[in-house]
């Protein structure tokens, strides 16, 4: 039975080139407020558990990450071709050199998650001893189609997946490696752990812990970090 409270890390895959940003940098390093991207996210993380390892996977020709001013229990390792790429190199790293048992994985471009969201994934997943994701459920009518309307998607069990996604970092490198090595299209952790068989809770979160995509997210992410700047100093 693992401890509850096992060790943790996190991964942060920020080794994409955020081509429908349409920005002259990679999104991840795109100015929010007085941050990047990416140092927004990595605050929320450390906020979340302090000082707990945060494994980001940078890509081999990223010359913005050296000029950011993070803690010293942040390390990098090469992305890959891929996201999942990126997410198995870091999975890799701390299966080979760290005793982790839960690893939660989390896209650098959303850094309007918050530490309360993430806390209560950690606390679902170590009570049940099953991996999960934050996802918010569907609010619109959906339609599936491409020109017309093919069909309207009954959305009552319909879950928009976001991250952090929680899993035994065993479990899911196993099932991650498996996944690509069969070829398997992953898009999200939770794909390679559904793939192998496995669980995945569904734990509710905001629906503005939004993955900062197209060029209109990011006034939206401007007005948020703001927002939530101002309500943890008029917490403090
Ligand atoms: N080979 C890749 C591709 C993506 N990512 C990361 O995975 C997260 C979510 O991916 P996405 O939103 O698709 O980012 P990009 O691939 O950069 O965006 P685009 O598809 O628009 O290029 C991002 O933090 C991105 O940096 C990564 O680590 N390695
Ligand atoms: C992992 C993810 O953010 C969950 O919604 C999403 O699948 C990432 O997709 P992307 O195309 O790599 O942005």
């Amino acid at each position: 039975m693992t401890d509850f409270n096992a060790s943790i890390a996190f991964v942060v895959p920020a080794a994409g080139v955020g081509a429908r940003m349409q920005a002259n940098k990679p999104k991840q390093y795109i100015q929010l407020g007085n941050k990047t991207v990416l140092e927004h996210t990595i605050d929320k993380l450390n906020t979340t558990i302090p000082n707990a390892l945060i494994i980001v996977a940078i890509s081999e020709d990223d010359a913005y990450f050296p000029e950011l001013d993070l803690p010293s229990n942040v390390i990098t390792v090469l992305g890959g071709k891929e996201r999942a790429d990126s997410v198995l190199n870091a999975l890799n790293y701390l299966t080979i050199n760290h005793v982790v048992d839960w690893v939660l994985v989390h896209d650098a471009a959303r850094p309007l998650v918050l530490p309360n969201d993430i806390l209560k994934l950690i606390s679902t997943c170590q009570s049940n001893q099953c991996g999960g994701i934050l996802a918010s459920k569907v609010r619109d009518t959906i339609k599936q189609g491409s020109h017309f309307v093919d069909a309207t998607v009954p959305r009552e069990t319909l879950w928009q997946a976001q991250t952090p996604q929680m899993f035994l970092l065993n479990e899911l490198t196993s099932a991650l490696t498996n996944a690509l090595n069969a070829h398997v299209a992953i898009t999200d952790e939770a794909s390679a752990i559904e793939w192998a068989g496995g669980k995945v809770q569904l734990i509710e979160s905001r629906a503005d812990n939004i993955k900062l995509t197209t060029p209109d997210d990011i006034a939206i992410a401007e007005f948020l970090i703001a927002k939530q700047t101002l309500e943890n100093n008029t917490c403090e």
